[in-house]
């Protein structure tokens, strides 16, 4: 058995960790996650109903092949094992680029490595991050799977206003195939620290905090490994069984204004293995920074209904959710009845 010294354990001290199996952190592990058929003809109306009541859903027969996901999973792997040294020269992220266990810029530190990038062609700076060895290779890869999740996310999007039976079909995709789009994509990567968590005897090291993604939706695709987790209604953390097959869809901010609250964005965690890697690869699909985010009375679910939230743009939503910490409540903020921060 490893007996750890204390001074370890004070090392990572400013690593997040949470009680397990408690009743005010009580975990859930029933099978209730919605799975969506996108060949299946119900798809759209089980979409909406999935956006209300989970914010969240797994995709099946989603048509990303399995290649352009095996490619770029090895080529991460290989990243990832590089020596510190070396992973150092793709960051810091500011936002973008390699980042080790500090997420965003407001003191939030969790058990994650991450190369995180933008699709935004009009922010340049992203062109300074130098990917060691064959980085075209590397390059090319990310974009090749940028555009299959992009795609299929975009049907996604297109199924919800099939559903409800409201023109045009693009009103939500549109903004994810907008050339001037601000999304982005992330490559996540936990260590297993079998030591640590034996240390932390009773409680679970979080591997990415608690938190809600601020763009309309994100795409996600995990390996074998556990560790997703979801905030259901009542709060109750449910545990997501990975499947490297499938793909996950959350709800986000956006999505959740646009739709004055009828779709829910989901609050989710990801917490440590202590045996097992886990690698994640999410696109967050997110409008043009000039785009207006405000309720649409076509996807409300009653049409003149009292507005929730005050008018913005992506570009003054993003400005004041990068200067929120991780787990903070950023719609909050622009709920109606409060004064618009970007103003
Ligand atoms: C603490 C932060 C990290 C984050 C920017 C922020 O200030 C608040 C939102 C965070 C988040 C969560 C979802 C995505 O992983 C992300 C890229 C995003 O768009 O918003 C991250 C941001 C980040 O890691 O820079
Ligand atoms: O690793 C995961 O599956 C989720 C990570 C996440 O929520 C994020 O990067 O925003
Ligand atoms: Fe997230």
């Amino acid at each position: 058995m490893v007996v750890l010294s204390q001074p370890l354990v004070e090392n990572f001290s400013h690593i997040k960790t949470c009680k397990h199996n408690t009743s005010t952190d009580h975990v859930y592990t029933g099978n209730i996650i919605p799975v969506i058929d996108l060949l299946d003809p119900e798809a759209n109306t089980l979409i909406i109903k999935a956006c209300q009541e989970f914010g969240f859903f797994k995709v099946v027969n989603h048509g990303v092949p399995i290649e352009t996901i095996t490619k770029l999973e090895s080529e991460t792997v290989k990243f990832f094992n590089l020596s510190q040294i070396e992973k150092d020269k793709a960051g810091p992220a500011n936002p973008f680029g390699y980042g080790n266990k500090r997420i965003g810029s407001n003191g939030d530190v969790d058990w994650v490595e991450y190369l995180l990038f933008t699709t935004n062609p009009e922010l340049t700076h992203q062109k300074s991050i130098t990917i060691p060895g064959n980085a075209l290779h590397f390059w090319a890869l990310v974009n090749e799977y940028i555009n299959a999740v992009r795609n299929m996310g975009c049907m996604v999007l297109e199924k919800i206003p099939e559903g409800l039976r409201i023109e045009p079909k693009n009103v939500l995709s549109r903004m994810l195939r907008d050339e001037k789009s601000d999304s982005c994509f992330r490559l996540n990567h936990y260590p297993p620290c079998p030591e640590l968590l034996q240390a932390l005897s009773g409680r679970n090291l979080i591997g990415f905090g608690e938190h809600t993604d601020p763009q309309v939706i994100s795409v996600a695709r995990s390996n074998n490994t556990s560790g997703l987790q979801i905030s259901l209604k009542d709060g109750t953390w449910l545990s997501v069984p990975p499947d490297p097959f499938s793909f996950f869809i959350n709800v986000g901010d956006s999505l959740q204004v646009m739709s004055n609250g009828r779709f829910r964005s989901v609050r989710h965690r990801v917490l440590a293995d202590s045996l097992k890697t886990r690698l994640s690869m999410i696109y967050f699909g997110g409008p043009p920074l000039s785009e207006k985010i405000a309720p649409l009375s076509c996807l409300m679910e009653e049409p003149g209904e009292e507005l929730l939230y005050n008018e913005f743009t992506w570009s003054e939503y993003k400005k004041s959710a990068y200067k929120t910490r991780l787990g903070d409540n950023r719609l909050s903020l622009f709920e109606k009845g409060k004064k618009n921060p970007a103003q």
